[in-house]
């Protein structure tokens, strides 16, 4: 089975995995219980009476045989014997009619609880990990075999236990009516399982070499699909190019492809030539039996019929235990993503079970808040070659409104999530209310920030729900005052009412009767989801970078009303916004170099004082003195 850190899989030889079988089956069974019970075990009671409706029917068909070859016995005699072999017939038949609809139900069945846990593994990877080729890659291979390999799985395991119970029931007739027979069959028919499990393996291997081609060409073709590429696909004219890529990607998949169907197709043919061999060797000896009178005519017209039923559900029994090694190898794969998110990089994690902050006991109290301490925090992103930030500290006191400002890739945006607690320091300690974050709850910490992103989300609901998710641990519905108040707040107000439907108005034109908004529009509603999310913390990650200069020097005019109360991280680079703050953190090159007030820091005539000089100079030529 593959290793959930490697992205890899190990390499077995055919001994193994048919080693392997017993656990496959144990997971395809542990999978579909988890899923669907019900269904299951009525799967599994509908085979074991199907199986032994094949009995019934051979049985009462060699003694139907014989009593009319013997020619002794009346019709009134053998019409029991014909109603029991018809009986069964009609049962088996009703019995397959049934199974394949609850093959359907449960396939999707076992498709929702796979992608379900895929989901809930993707919604709890730490941010972190997002940064991880390797999650991508694992997760890619998730989600592309979520939707296909349950029902493969389920199919297989529902073809396997048939087959299992009717050569079960099979054999024990064949036995019965001669054993020499049933051996020659079954021992024939193991060289056809080793043939298909190697294949299901090169197919596995094929999924895992082709995972990192496989994103690069669906990135391609988002670029070639999606309304928000599209007008610089089309204003730099890179349909060709693009595509030209995508085509080679594609082709060498095929490519890699092709080599293992073709493997396969001439494994398959040498497994109907070994099936036909073995049929040719049974009916052989059956017919030396019958001329050398080891065999009664009737046993051996029973035992052909047997023979041919039992061969018919081996080949079942090869193809489901195939297709069920092929899909559990995918399953599997997911699955220990899925319930091992933290196997991925391994680093330190939020604890996740701590009390609620309001239950007694010796849980870290976070409300009120008091105060929010950086200590001489470093951090580095998994791919970057150096620090983003280095040695860094700073504070946060109740009421307060810091800034955050400094060149672009000065460490701004980075520093703000790890306040926020999305990524953990990789030195020094981030403190509420002097309690390090990793001995805190992160849901319970995030529960009390409000973070505004540069590149926030716009959701495709309605603008009411834009707003309501911020707090997303209430009923959504039914907030209307609150979510008015934080969009008024917000300024969003006026450009809600002249909206078709006001507050319901269904937003992005991507669904039915959507209403874009513009850049600015849009992150007045983002900036309302984080008032109305109400929390003490606040993090603004440029929030007026969309706004017009009159709603952005409105938004400052009122920010204090708006938060009021709340401490607050401002990061902007317009120093209209920053100079209103209690202080100001500079920072260059991952490191505070300065801080202060305003007036303290141009008094200092360093670094803010340049950036500040040079964009105040910038303006006046507008004719702007407001800074
Ligand atoms: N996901 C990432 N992986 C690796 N390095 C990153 C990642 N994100 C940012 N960096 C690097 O970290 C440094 C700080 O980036 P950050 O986004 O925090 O800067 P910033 O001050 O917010 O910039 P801006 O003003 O442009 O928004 C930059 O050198 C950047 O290249």
């Amino acid at each position: 089975m593959p290793d959930p850190g490697s992205d890899s899989g190990p390499q077995h030889g055919g001994l193994t995995r048919i080693l392997q079988l017993p656990r496959v089956m144990r997971f395809a069974l542990s999978t579909t219980w988890s899923a669907a019970p019900v269904l299951l075990l009525t799967t599994v009671l509908l085979q074991l009476v199907s199986a032994a409706t094949l009995v019934v029917q051979l049985l009462a068909g060699r003694r139907l045989l014989s009593g009319l070859l013997k020619n002794e016995e009346s019709l009134s005699r053998l019409t029991p014997i014909l109603v029991v072999l018809l009986v069964a017939f009609a049962v088996a038949s009703m019995i397959a009619v049934s199974t394949s609809g609850l093959q359907h139900l449960l396939s999707e069945r076992v498709s929702e609880y796979s992608m379900r846990r895929v989901l809930e593994a993707a919604t709890t990877t730490e941010l972190l990990d997002f940064e991880s080729a390797e999650l991508h890659n694992r997760l890619q291979r998730a989600l592309m075999n979520a939707g296909s390999r349950p029902t493969q799985m389920t199919l297989g395991l529902v073809n396997v236990l048939s087959s299992l119970a009717s050569s079960a029931a099979l054999s024990i007739a064949l036995i019965y009516l001669s054993a020499p027979l049933f051996a020659v069959a079954v021992v024939g028919s193991i060289p056809i399982w080793f043939l298909g499990l190697n294949a299901s393996r090169a197919l596995y291997d094929f999924a895992v070499r082709q995972t990192e081609p496989d994103r690069q060409r669906m990135y391609v073709q988002l670029l070639l699909t999606s309304r928000d590429q599209a007008k610089e696909v089309r204003a730099y004219l890179l349909g060709p190019v693009m595509l030209r890529r995508w085509r080679k990607l594609y082709s060498e998949r095929i490519a890699d492809l092709s080599s293992i169907l073709r493997a396969r197709v001439v494994r398959g043919l040498v497994g109907v030539l070994l099936t036909t061999a073995v049929l040719g060797l049974t009916l052989g000896v059956i017919v030396w039996m019958i001329t050398h009178h080891r065999l009664s005519l009737s046993s051996a017209a029973a035992a052909t019929a047997g023979l041919l039923l039992l061969s018919r559900q081996l080949q079942g029994l090869s193809s489901g235990v195939t297709s069920l090694y092929e899909s559990a190898l995918f399953m599997q794969d997911f699955q220990e993503f899925a319930s091992r998110p933290e196997a991925v990089s391994g680093r330190h994690r939020w604890r996740s079970s701590r009390p609620a902050v309001s239950s007694p006991g010796a849980a870290p109290r976070l409300l009120p808040f008091d105060r929010l301490d950086v200590e001489d925090v470093s951090f580095r992103y998994p791919a970057g070659g150096r620090d983003a930030l280095e040695h860094v500290s700073l504070q946060l006191r109740a009421g307060e409104v810091i800034a955050l400002v400094g060149a672009n890739g000065s460490g701004k945006s980075t520093l703000a999530k790890l306040i926020a607690g999305l990524y953990p320091p990789t030195g020094g300690t981030v403190r509420w209310n002097g309690h390090p974050y990793d001995v805190l709850d992160g849901d319970q910490v995030r529960a009390q920030l409000a973070v505004l992103f540069q590149d926030f989300i716009k959701f495709q609901f309605s603008v009411y729900e834009n707003i309501a998710l911020g707090r997303p641990g209430e009923h959504l519905l039914g907030n209307e005052d609150a979510v008015d108040r934080a969009a008024d707040a917000a300024g969003a107000a006026e450009l809600i009412a002249r909206l078709p439907q006001g507050l319901q108005t269904q937003l992005g034109p991507q669904f039915v009767g959507g209403s874009e908004l513009s850049g600015g529009q849009w992150q007045r509603i983002a900036l309302a989801r984080a008032a109305y999310r109400d929390s003490p913390v606040v993090i603004l990650d440029e929030p007026t970078a969309a706004l017009d200069p009159i709603a952005e020097a409105s938004l400052f005019s009122h920010s204090r009303s708006i938060f009021r109360g709340k401490s607050v991280v401002l990061i902007s680079h317009r120093f209209g916004s920053v100079r209103q703050a209690d202080r100001i953190y500079v920072l260059n090159n991952g490191r505070i170099v300065e801080q202060g007030t305003h007036e303290q820091l141009t008094a200092l005539n360093g670094e803010y004082a340049t950036m500040y000089e040079a964009q105040r100079s910038s303006l006046i030529g507008d004719g702007a003195s407001g800074l």
